[in-house]
């Protein structure tokens, strides 16, 4: 296909018809004579019979499979999955594991997949679990992980490693790595994670050591670019289904009864509109990317008040990062971040049920029964349903391979539906956010039939964010929509 390879700090291949392949960084980038070793996989009894295991060199998976005749190939991400030829011995490989930012449905599944990944796939039999995120490097105890003891541990909640925000020091972080020999180094994050992630790549790769770091994105807001969804999203989805139906039947047992949901959602409406499009049972659904008013024709208090006249009851669900404008405003509060720096948000939930509260207590003509629900924190606590569980094993084995096959400086993370390997920078220089102007959205405005709340301007402005094309997508190619967008 005459591959050439571009000179640019970024690892492009470009190839006929407008192929690019942004491609993973190798330990053979910076340390060229490494030596290989047959990969251990091919005298497993599990994985020996299997035809075709091992994933071919060139195999690349696509990043817009919908194409038209005229269309250009397009951007391509290495595929993930077991090389014929690995880069570690199986009594060489000192592995750790770390788990950062919030929780998420899966963590544990995720640690478990690793370490029975690990020495089961691999033969390797030394696995440190870092505690307590990225500070744990340097200023917590670690604990040696094994088969027997994360067997069980897919069954609960949380991250038996224990997470914080905040404390990414990079020098220290790579010191403690080295001081302990370890060579592949497994992070389980969300966006800040993975660029707190990149930094200790680039960091290893300075001071040229043969260590191998792996990203496996997490995050329940599902606001990670280029991969198709991030793990623990469906069940956080699920769960919220117990929240929506509690208000549904606390609103319809009584007159002008509302239930009110918040959702988890900084920066990305994505539980909320999938909960909502899952229930059926929501007459509004507000998140971050759509703005909306309270007072005003075609507003929010006039639609509460036309479906209570139709229907004499309704629910509404809210993501934590919608109206924070509206809030901001009336409130006029300072910003406050937290130890990562990500903004602390003003609470929707309350703020919203007061203004619907104080709205109707004017009115002579309606009295309504509001009952606010907040399960943010129950819906990031459960363990992992079973389709993450499985989605989890896929990220953690694939991670595995990656780190063994040396490649580094990598997340892991389905695109269009096959396992990939993907640039860091490529899922941290854009967030994952609900487009207004998609069809899911529009799929979701229609089966709750509420306005969209928006005017001329803000249609205007949401299309313009659409367009806005990524670093690389700058020969043509449209930014790509989320798969989760349909
Ligand atoms: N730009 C950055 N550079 C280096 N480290 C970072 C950066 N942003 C965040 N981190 C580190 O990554 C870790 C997690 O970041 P953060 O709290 O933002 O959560 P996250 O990984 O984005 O996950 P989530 O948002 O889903 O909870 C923290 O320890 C933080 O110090
Ligand atoms: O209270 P914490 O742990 O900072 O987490 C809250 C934030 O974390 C997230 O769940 C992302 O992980 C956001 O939805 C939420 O705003
Ligand atoms: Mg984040």
């Amino acid at each position: 296909m005459g591959l050439q390879k571009q000179k640019t700090s970024l690892k492009i291949v470009r190839g006929e018809g407008g192929y690019v392949l942004e491609d993973v960084p190798h330990l053979t980038d910076y340390l060229p004579h490494l030596t290989t070793h047959a990969n251990p996989l091919q005298d497993n009894p599990a994985y020996s019979v299997v035809k075709q295991y091992f994933v071919d060199q060139d195999d690349t998976v696509a990043q817009n499979i919908v194409v038209h005749k005229s269309s250009t190939r397009g951007m391509h991400f290495r595929r993930a999955g077991p090389r014929q030829r690995v880069f570690f011995e199986s009594d060489e490989v000192h592995a750790c594991i770390v788990t950062c930012g919030g929780l998420c449905p899966g963590l544990n599944t995720v640690i478990r997949e690793l370490v029975c990944g690990l020495y089961d796939m691999y033969g390797v039999g030394r696995v440190l679990g870092i505690e307590g995120g990225y500070k744990g490097f340097y200023s917590c105890n670690t604990i040696n992980l094994t088969p027997k003891g994360v067997n069980d541990i897919h069954k609960r909640g949380g991250t038996i490693l224990g997470t914080s925000r905040g404390g990414h020091d990079t020098a220290k972080i790579v010191d403690s790595i080295e001081d302990r020999d370890i060579n592949q180094v497994y992070i389980i994050g969300g966006d800040g994670t993975q660029r707190g992630a990149a930094l200790i790549y680039e960091e290893i790769k300075r001071r040229e050591l043969k260590i191998a770091v792996a990203g496996i994105p997490k995050t329940i807001d599902n606001d990670i670019a280029v991969i198709d969804k991030s793990f623990g999203f469906d069940t956080a989805v699920e769960e919220a289904q117990r929240a929506i139906n509690a208000a549904h039947v606390e609103a319809e047992s009584v007159d002008n009864g509302i239930g009110l949901v918040k959702l988890m959602g900084r920066y990305s409406g994505f539980i909320a509109m999938y909960a909502t499009l899952a229930s059926r049972d929501v007459d509004c659904c507000l998140i971050p990317e759509s703005p909306f008013r309270l007072e005003g024709k075609g507003e929010l208090l006039e639609f509460i008040e036309k479906r209570l006249k139709e229907n004499g009851h309704m629910v509404i669900v809210v993501a934590e990062g919608a109206g924070q404008d509206l809030i901001a405003e009336s409130m006029r509060s300072a910003t406050h971040q937290d130890a990562s720096g990500n903004k602390l948000l003003l609470d929707i939930g309350l703020w919203l049920s007061q203004k619907i509260k104080d709205h109707f207590a004017k009115s002579t003509k309606i009295r309504i029964n509001l009952k606010y629900i907040d399960p943010t924190y129950m819906i990031r606590a459960v363990p992992s349903n079973s389709s993450d569980n499985v989605y989890c094993t896929l990220l953690a084995h694939s991670a595995v391979h990656g780190a063994m096959a040396g490649y580094t400086g990598f997340t892991v993370g389905p695109v269009n539906g096959r396992h990939s390997y993907i640039p860091f920078h490529r899922i941290t220089e854009v967030q994952n956010k609900v487009v207004i102007t998609d069809r899911m959205w529009a799929r979701l405005l229609s089966s709750t039939n509420q306005p969209s709340f928006l005017s001329t301007k803000d249609v205007e402005e949401a299309r313009k964010h659409q367009e806005q094309p990524t670093q690389l997508l700058d020969e043509g190619s449209a930014a790509p929509a989320a798969n989760t967008q349909g």
